[in-house]
């Protein structure tokens, strides 16, 4: 799993128990996920289309740096298939896991659309190919 984005721990990020707010860090999956799908897939119609059971592990409070990981679990016709992980970034410790957060490609009239994709692409490779 590579971890991509950072995030400080805010005052704004916290519920009444003083511990980071859970919607706030699903929101900051969802985003997460929607970039590495649009570089991943080339395209930026590309939407959330389903998000399996989460598991809030541990909490994080304010001030913590926390981690996104992101891999693929699988490349399929329309759909790309993520899994994900965030931890503390200073400790390691395990925050939340999403074991399938699946993305469908679209195409310009939003109906889902094959992305011809099957493996994991690096940006500098393909800068590299031009
Ligand atoms: C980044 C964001 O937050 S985006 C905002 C939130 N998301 C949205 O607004 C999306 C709203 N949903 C939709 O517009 C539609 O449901 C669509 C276009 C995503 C999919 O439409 P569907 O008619 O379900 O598409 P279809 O049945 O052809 O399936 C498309 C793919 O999704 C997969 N899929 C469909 N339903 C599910 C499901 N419940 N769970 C997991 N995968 C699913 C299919 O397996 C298929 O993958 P494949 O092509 O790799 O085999």
């Amino acid at each position: 799993m590579r971890y991509h984005t950072r995030k400080i721990v805010k005052p704004e990020d916290l519920n009444p128990n003083e511990t980071l707010f859970g919607g706030r860090l699903l929101e900051w999956i969802d985003e997460e996920a929607a970039l590495y799908a649009v570089i991943q897939l080339e395209n930026k119609r590309v939407v959330t289309k389903y998000m399996s059971e989460i598991n809030f592990v541990s909490s994080a409070v304010q001030g913590d740096i926390v981690e996104i990981g992101m891999d693929v679990v699988k490349f399929g016709n329309s759909s790309l298939i993520l899994k994900c992980e965030v931890r503390n970034k200073l400790t390691r410790k395990t925050i939340i896991k999403v074991e399938n957060i699946t993305m469908v490609n679209l195409n310009a009239e939003g109906r889902p659309s094959p992305h011809g994709k099957t493996k994991i692409e690096y940006v500098k490779d393909r800068l590299s190919q031009n």
